[in-house]
């Protein structure tokens, strides 16, 4: 039977509730039937790992940070790649120099008044520049012309030189001409003079001399230096992710980062890598490359190609994702390890870790304690799909980074 309750009576029950900590239906506001807590009354290992990475790292699915940030427009893998590009062929064309002028002087009275053509301007040079803002070379185009100088005029008037050009480019940026290389910048503000801009022509005025004075001669201007370069990162990424077609490999990066990149149950979907940002409290950032799937005789050009081992060539160290739903899944770790070695010899054993993915299927269960059986280096168990145990392996992120930074990362850090 339904009883209306007084302004009073209503309010002082609404005090009790929330001093009790309880619902209106009589539930503690907190319930909860598993216990985080041990015997020993320390926070279990698996909620312990939790706390960690959350306090952590702003970019794990648990963090509150994370979890605020709307969620992102699904955008299609074509429109994705053009947010990572690694590699750049340009054709860079100097400024050529301005023209040289042929004129006399003349005015009422003064007829012969002498030479008086200027001198052309230089040509622009082009510099490539690295700047620690750019993250890709997304924004360099195929061609770059350099400004070219201004005509000379009469009154002895110079003509202006062309202004630099600067192709502004991420650190870790290497230069080639032809597959070798001319320029490595590593450093923030560094710059490489990649073409020079042409000499400006010479005016008449410039050819004068006792024995000529009325030269008609000028100078030709000279056009801009051409050179076809190649751009090139040289680390794409601090960890790179390596397996099979289907490991999971995007769906760990979507649980780990804010990268978006595409997920499908059929093969190959990534076609391009993606990096994504794993953002620590500290401020901290470590860059994570979700690399297309691999497949046997990769090094041969089969599947996607060898670009793919080029890419995974310039991460710091690897993270092997492996399937731990197909039966005998160590055998990928062989196969993925060998065609790694077969593109460079000792790829392989760049610092690393293995995330044994999909451990939420029942098949995976099993396989987790022969895997570790087998395999010397440390392995995470995780669930890309359900992001269970993401936290273990930011963690362990975080420890190879160190690693690296304390070690020769320490000069080219970015
Ligand atoms: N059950 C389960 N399924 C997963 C898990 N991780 C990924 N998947 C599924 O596996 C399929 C492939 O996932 P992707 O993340 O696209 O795999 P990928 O390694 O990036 O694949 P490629 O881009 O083709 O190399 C998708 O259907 C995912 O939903 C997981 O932890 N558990
Ligand atoms: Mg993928």
């Amino acid at each position: 039977m339904l009883k209306t309750l007084s302004g009073s009576e209503c309010r002082n029950r609404l005090l009790q509730a929330l001093l009790t900590g309880r619902r209106h239906g009589g539930q503690p506001a907190c319930s909860s039937t598993v216990s985080t807590y041990s015997d020993s009354g320390f926070p279990k290992p698996a909620v312990q790992r939790r706390m960690a990475a959350r306090s952590l790292c702003t970019t794990h699915a648990l963090c509150g940070k994370a979890r605020v940030v709307p969620k992102k427009k699904v955008i299609s893998e074509k429109k994705l790649t053009r947010y990572f590009v690694d590699y750049r062929r340009v054709k860079l064309v100097a400024g050529s120099g301005g023209r040289g002028v042929c004129s006399f002087h003349s005015e009422p009275r003064k007829e012969w008044g002498g030479p008086d053509g200027g001198n052309g301007g230089d040509g622009g040079n082009i510099i490539i520049k690295v700047d620690r803002l750019i993250k890709s070379l997304a924004q360099v185009v195929p061609v770059y012309k350099g400004e070219d100088g201004q005509s000379g005029g009469s009154k002895n008037c110079y003509g202006r030189n062309g202004s630099i050009t600067y192709i502004l480019v991420p650190i870790g940026t290497v230069v080639k001409e032809q597959g070798t290389m001319v320029a490595d910048l590593a450093q923030n503000g560094q710059e490489y003079l990649a073409v020079f801009g042409g000499t400006g022509g010479k005016g008449n005025r410039f050819f004068l001399s006792n024995e000529n004075r009325a030269p008609m001669t000028t100078a030709p201007a000279i056009p801009g230096q051409e050179r076809s370069l190649q751009l090139e990162l040289r680390t794409m990424a601090h960890a790179g992710l390596v397996g099979f077609p289907n490991a999971g490999k995007s769906s760990l990066l979507r649980a780990i980062s804010n990268a978006r990149p595409a997920v499908a149950a059929y093969p190959f979907t990534t076609l391009n890598p993606h990096v994504g940002i794993v953002k620590y409290r500290d401020h901290e950032q470590v860059a994570v490359a979700d690399i297309p799937g691999i497949i046997r005789g990769a090094h041969l050009n089969r599947g996607l190609g060898f670009s793919f081992l080029r890419h995974i060539e310039r991460c710091r160290f690897l993270l092997f994702v492996l399937d731990m739903s197909c039966p005998e899944p160590w055998t990928q770790l062989d196969h993925l390890c060998y065609e790694l070695d077969q593109y460079e010899p000792g790829l392989s054993k760049r610092p690393q870790a293995v995330v044994a993915n999909k451990m939420d299927l029942p098949e995976a269960q099993g396989n987790l304690e022969a895997l570790r059986g087998r395999v010397a280096h440390r392995v995470i168990p995780v669930s890309a799909l359900k992001g269970q145990n993401t936290e273990e392996l930011i963690l362990h992120l975080r420890e190879l980074y160190d690693g690296y930074v304390q070690g020769d990362g320490a000069a080219t850090r970015w």
